[in-house]
């Protein structure tokens, strides 16, 4: 057993990441307590079935009193009523902290609620996969990925630090990161990778109907990707989009603009615009797989057995 950054701690929202989260803090040997708190009676009673958490609760009220640290890990449109509902059993001084994928809109929904003297440090692991409740966590989710902390300047340094440290215990390496910025750069590498994926998808599908599936039955590697993340939660997503407006349509835009460059080389046959696109996009490529940080791509979400 190793000290732990926090004695008591209660996770709020039983699914992927509070999973994942308990499996690696177990990996640790963190001798926390855990408690946790899913809004309904069938993740509570899956989560009692697979030993997830130390105590499962019946209410988050109950889950969160005496903990040191508190984490929302709900979808990002429930954080700040889930904050509400707790704030009042809440022990004076603890840390509570959240991982959406969302910040701002985050920040501004939970930080009425905050009661004098309770320590909010946002964060957001950079890891996941298309599965989603409470027997799709697994122990290593968060090695070597990202986890980015998003402290206000008037965040409290200890509690922030407090939290790197349990990240950092999990896996993950962290960097802080204002919420604009955040909401921004997830809005690129995330959030709009994400739409584009259920848009090719659902187009793929509307000619499925019409050629007896043949997209589906040919679909290849590259299709099957998109495929993988378009089977990605569906409440989780459109939280995302509900509350990540600004940037995600600032780029959205950027990217049909792109595209239609791309449409008029395709059409107008100008190769060698095409030819320099792809050039450039593949050495973006050629250099995450040179920082190392390809570590996931193939089998992501299979390798499950660690739990
Ligand atoms: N899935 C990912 O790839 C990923 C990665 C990083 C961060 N996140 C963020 O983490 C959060 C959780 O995502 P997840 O993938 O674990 O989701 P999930 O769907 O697997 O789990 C969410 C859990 O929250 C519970 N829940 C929903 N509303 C609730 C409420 N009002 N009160 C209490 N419990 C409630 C659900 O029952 C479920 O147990 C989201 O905010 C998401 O944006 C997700
Ligand atoms: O690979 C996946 O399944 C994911 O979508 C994980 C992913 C991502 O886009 O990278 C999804 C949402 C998060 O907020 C963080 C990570």
């Amino acid at each position: 057993m190793s000290e732990a950054p926090f004695q008591k701690v209660a996770l709020i929202g039983l699914g992927l990441i509070a999973s994942s989260m308990f499996w690696a803090m177990k990996r640790a040997g963190m001798d926390s307590h855990v408690t946790g708190f899913a809004r309904s009676e069938a993740t509570r009673d899956t989560a009692r079935r697979l030993g997830l958490c130390d105590q499962v609760c019946d209410s988050a009220e109950e889950a969160v009193k005496d903990a040191d640290l508190v984490v929302l890990a709900v979808p990002v449109g429930a954080m700040g009523p889930v904050m509400q509902t707790i704030a009042p059993h809440l022990k004076p001084g603890c840390v509570v902290s959240e991982v959406g994928s969302v910040k701002r809109t985050v920040i501004e929904a939970v930080t009425p609620h905050l009661p004098e003297g309770v320590h909010f440090v946002p964060t957001h692991p950079m890891a996941g996969t298309e599965h989603s409740g409470p027997d799709a966590g697994f122990a290593s989710l968060f090695d070597n990925r990202w986890c980015l902390i998003v402290p206000e300047d008037h965040t409290d340094g200890d509690a922030v630090s407090r939290v790197e440290t349990y990240w950092t215990a999990l896996g993950a390496n962290t960097e802080r990161m204002d919420a604009e910025h955040h909401d921004m750069v997830c809005a690129v590498v995330s959030h709009i990778p994400h739409l584009i994926a259920y848009t090719m998808v659902g187009v793929a599908d509307d000619l499925g109907r019409i050629s007896d599936n043949e997209v589906i039955k040919f679909s290849a590697a590259g299709f099957r990707d998109f495929t993988r993340i378009a089977a990605s939660d569906p409440t989780m997503w459109r939280d995302v989009f509900l509350t990540n407006k600004d940037a995600t349509i600032e780029i959205l835009g950027r990217f049909t603009e792109e595209l239609m460059a791309l449409q008029r080389a395709i059409r107008t046959g100008d190769g060698e615009q095409l030819h320099a696109y792809f050039t450039r996009t593949r050495a973006i490529r050629r250099g995450i797989l040179e920082a190392g940080q390809d570590t996931d791509a193939p089998d992501f979400g299979r390798a499950k057995v660690d739990r």
